[in-house]
């Protein structure tokens, strides 16, 4: 398959826990801006989020995953809410969102439980900032051990949300917007 197509998850490995807070009312914005609960990336990103689940599984350990492609036009809706480039890419750059080729996820445990992290996801406060250095210790492990995990595959973390993940090579992949009920599910 070419790596660029965009790819339903679940057509790729079943089990990755999905949480899609944008396919809720319990996120930022307090509105459901997905039709439906789907994580969508583009191929080559989807195969090293299976690898990484694999990887984990050994472990006894999972992903959950919080957000992956993004349409163009939800990423403005973001904006208009929270115009902070710390916590919100600017639409008019495009989120590596946008290009299918980021991920918002945390770790769970063998139960699908979710590991303590030192913030809440989409908490936009200093306590997301990868350097945060309060929280609980465990919670410091757990966020290291997810960032171990996602390096092993190339992905690079941003500085100021510790659950936000780009896949290497995201420039390749344009900015888009196409609607989740166009790109298949299997
Ligand atoms: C909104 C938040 N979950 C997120 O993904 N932020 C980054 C900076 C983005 O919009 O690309
Ligand atoms: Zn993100």
């Amino acid at each position: 398959m070419n790596p660029s197509q965009l790819v339903d998850i679940q057509s790729i490995n079943r089990e990755i826990i999905l949480d899609i807070k944008y396919a809720t009312n319990n996120n930022f914005l307090k509105q459901k801006v997905y039709p439906e609960p789907r994580c969508v990336l583009r191929y080559g990103t989807a195969k090293k989020l299976a690898q990484i689940q694999e990887n984990l599984k050994q472990k006894k350990l999972g992903l959950k995953v919080y957000d992956c492609y993004r349409p163009l036009s939800v990423q403005r809706q973001m904006w208009k809410v929270v115009p902070d480039e710390n916590y919100v890419a600017n639409p008019t750059q495009g989120s590596r969102h946008n290009r299918g080729a980021a991920v918002d996820l945390t770790l769970v445990d063998g139960n699908g439980q979710e590991l303590e992290m030192p913030s809440q996801f989409d908490e936009f406060s200093g306590k997301s900032r990868r350097s945060y250095n309060g929280g609980t210790v465990r919670s410091r492990q757990n966020r290291q051990l997810l960032e171990d995990a996602m390096k092993q595959q190339g992905f690079t973390g941003l500085v100021t949300e510790w659950w936000h993940f780009d896949a290497a090579g995201w420039e390749v992949y344009p900015v888009t917007d196409v609607p989740f009920n166009k790109i298949a599910q299997n």
